[in-house]
């Protein structure tokens, strides 16, 4: 078993290594974290979602998933940062015990395992899912357009060929699907929160329309808090508000998705930066991103555990 304590956090890892932090992590931790596997990808690489959890049954849960547009490296790296951070911090931190005294978390690290094996193996700017396209040579899906929820509309592309194309039906990738299922079957999820880079943003729903939606007021006053921790770091600067409205209209989305199934504090973050080097960050900005974004995804959970 590799020391967790060895491990470099502030580097770009292959999917085998991140697996295999995972698995020390559990080793380390044992009476916190587990690790489940909730289904396979299309070229069938498991999907493995850690449980921090101090006991009880189905108590409300908060996810949280990185990497599901493979080449956004930062976020799958934040993921992993993340993960130790809260299971290092239990015990030392009230707010992070209190927390896991009261809600369980999920992450899944690697939301999009075949097109992170891919952008290492191949094409480092890949995003989409690698399954096959009938009647195209083009592979891919955008698993960020897949989602039930004002699917194939406006702001997601019916051209296989596209990044952002939304599939042939809502939930047709097998990656999606297996978050859907999880999700439904668990049924106390208060929380969803997707890591994305970059650009530097806070976004609620929806996507898929620039409609406001019910929560809009509350969603961004907790938004613009959790910048405000975030930013009181280093001074990186965030913007908040709907997808919609502040990038554009994006269509199958899986906050989107989330917040209709009931899901009210459903989250977007784009992580660094605002494109200077874009989705190829140096490695040594990977800490100082985990370590922001850190403070708003806390200021989040704890507003979560007390309303
Ligand atoms: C730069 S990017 N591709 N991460 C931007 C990301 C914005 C978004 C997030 C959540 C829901 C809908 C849309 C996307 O286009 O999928
Ligand atoms: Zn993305």
């Amino acid at each position: 078993e590799r020391n967790t304590r060895s491990f470099n956090f502030g580097a770009y890892h292959s999917l085998e290594t991140i697996y295999s932090w995972m698995d020390d992590l559990v080793a380390r931790h044992p009476d916190l974290v587990t690790k489940q596997e909730i289904g396979r990808s299309y070229e069938n690489r498991p999907m493995y979602v850690l449980k921090f959890s101090t006991g009880g049954s189905k108590r409300p849960a908060i996810w949280i998933d990185t990497g599901i547009h493979s080449r956004e490296w930062v976020s799958q790296a934040t993921g992993v940062w993340t993960a130790n951070k809260i299971a290092t911090d239990y015990f030392k931190d009230v707010s992070v015990t209190s927390l896991l005294n009261n809600m369980d978390i999920y992450m899944l690290i690697l939301a999009n395992p075949d097109g992170y094996a891919y952008t290492h193996s191949a094409d480092r700017m890949w995003r989409k899912t690698r399954s096959r396209n009938s009647g195209s040579l083009c592979r891919g899906v955008d698993p960020n357009r897949n989602w039930d929820a004002g699917f194939a509309g406006p702001g997601a592309s019916r051209n296989p060929c596209s990044d952002s194309y939304h599939g042939p039906s809502a939930h047709s990738e097998i990656e999606v699907k297996n978050v859907v299922n999880f999700v439904k079957s668990h049924g106390n999820f208060k929380s969803f929160i997707s890591v994305h880079a970059y650009s530097q943003l806070l976004m609620y729903p929806y996507g898929y329309s620039c409609h406001n939606v019910p929560h809009q007021r509350e969603l961004d006053s907790v938004g613009r808090a959790a910048v405000q921790k975030l930013t009181s770091l280093y001074g990186t600067r965030y913007k908040v508000g709907s997808i919609c409205n502040i990038i554009y209209q994006a269509s199958g989305g899986s906050i989107d998705w989330s917040y209709n199934l009931g899901i009210k504090y459903s989250f977007a973050f784009e992580l660094r930066d605002t494109g200077r080097y874009g989705f190829v960050l140096p490695s040594n900005q990977i800490i100082p991103t985990a370590t922001e974004t850190w403070l708003g995804l806390k200021h989040i959970m704890e507003y979560v555990r007390d309303h």
